[in-house]
């Protein structure tokens, strides 16, 4: 097991936070306080220890911190100390140099490194509020959700969504002004564009059925727990493909002809009717044999965590990449007692460093003398005291 977790955690002008700074020892952190008090911003700030723009999304111009009626935030950092399989501290950060800056800076051991290099020491996983009506909304949202769990087990995921989003902007701009009466898209650029969307395409449906079927293996093979069991399913044509034998490059020619065949069509649409982009994750409650969207809110909310819980177990055991780091935004509150005992114990069996947030302290009784608590206020942030249970 490659144990990679967060020994302290250091931020500076980060969204309410002028200055914090918390010495976590590798330990997993619950966190509570009242509404606003910077639960959430804590939880984003080590979600930025991996590529992209974190929890919440946000433009990285946003997270600097502003006082109210300032419309430009300031320039940030989080800084953290990594404690690695060897015992050795690795020194991590990220933020910008400049107030306002859209781009940011990532660092590892004081050398400027480019974002993606953040994957192969920290690997955050999260699960907040935002997601609560995933089964709801659109299948955009369910891809990018599933997507972030096909990442922390093969962070290449992202450079070939990355790769087929390019290309496929570039396919629709070519395809519309054709279709407006404007330039007529050149065929040996649309077969160019094509071909690099069919070798990216094949690979992201490749790793999302790799991450089902493992995922699917591990849900069924944890049973006993008092988490709805899901079946999982991905309806898009390329990954069933992908599930069913097809190779890569079976399903890169396929697809390549298939985008071909599809000009006048996509080029009428405004938008590619087949790809990759266009699946969907379905998530059936086994019990109650219903889907998730026919659930109650709870029951839903108990499968995304099931998920993440899953595929954070299954990369616990992984040898070759850091241990995910899980966290979770006011999921607590929406777990029965039964559940939320049997999530702290399976946080602690796992060795998983979790970071929880929740208005109410009682909601972590569970974790005490597992997990250290901190109180989050207009003060700051005050760490209780801590002394480990005796039997972990
Ligand atoms: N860029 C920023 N600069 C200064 N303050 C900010 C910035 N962005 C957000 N905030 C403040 O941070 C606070 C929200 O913090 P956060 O979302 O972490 O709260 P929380 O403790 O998770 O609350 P809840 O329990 O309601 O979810 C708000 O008061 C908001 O105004």
């Amino acid at each position: 097991m490659a144990s990679a977790t967060i020994a302290r955690l250091r931020l500076t002008d980060f969204r309410s936070y002028e200055r914090a700074d918390l010495q976590v020892g590798g330990r997993s952190v619950y966190l509570f306080g009242p509404n606003g008090a910077g639960k959430t911003n804590l939880l984003e700030a080590v979600s930025l220890l991996s590529p992209g723009k974190g929890l919440r999304g946000s433009s990285l111009a946003e997270v600097g911190r502003r006082l109210p009626g300032e419309s430009v935030g300031r320039a940030w950092a989080v800084a953290a100390e990594v404690e690695q399989a060897d015992g050795e501290l690795l020194k991590v950060g990220t933020g910008t140099e400049l107030a306002g800056a859209a781009r940011r800076i990532v660092r590892i051991e004081g050398e400027t490194v480019p974002p993606g290099r953040l994957a192969d020491h920290v690997r955050p996983m999260w699960l907040t509020p935002a997601q609560d009506r995933l089964f709801l909304e659109a299948a955009s949202d369910r891809r990018k959700f599933f997507d972030r769990l096909v990442f922390a087990a093969e962070p290449s995921h992202a450079s070939h969504a990355n790769a087929y989003d390019k290309a496929q902007r570039e396919r629709m701009r070519l395809l519309s002004d054709a279709a407006e009466g404007g330039a007529p898209a050149d065929p040996a650029w649309l077969t160019v564009l094509e071909a690099r969307l069919a070798a990216a395409g094949a690979l992201m449906a490749h790793a999302r059925a790799r991450t089902l079927t493992a995922l699917q293996a591990e849900i069924d093979g944890r049973g006993d727990r008092p988490f709805p069991q899901a079946r999982l399913a991905l309806t898009g044509a390329w990954e069933q493909m992908a599930l069913t034998g097809a190779d890569e490059a079976e399903i890169e020619l396929q697809l390549a002809s298939a985008l071909a065949a599809a000009r006048p069509r996509d080029g009428a649409a405004g938008r590619a009717l087949t790809g990759p982009h266009r699946g969907d994750l379905a998530v059936f409650h086994v019990d109650k044999d219903r889907p998730a969207s026919e659930c109650s809110t709870g029951e839903q909310k108990a499968l995304i965590l099931n998920l993440v819980l899953a595929q954070a177990a299954r990369l616990s055991r992984a040898e070759s990449a850091p241990n995910p780091i899980v966290l979770l935004d006011e999921v607590a509150a929406h777990l029965d007692l039964t559940r939320r005992a049997a999530l702290a114990d399976e946080l602690t069996a796992l060795k998983l460093q979790a970071f929880l947030t929740g208005t109410d302290e009682s909601l972590f009784d569970h974790l005490k003398g597992r997990a250290l608590g901190v109180r989050v206020s207009e003060a700051g942030l005050t760490p209780l005291e801590f002394t480990a249970l005796e039997d972990e």
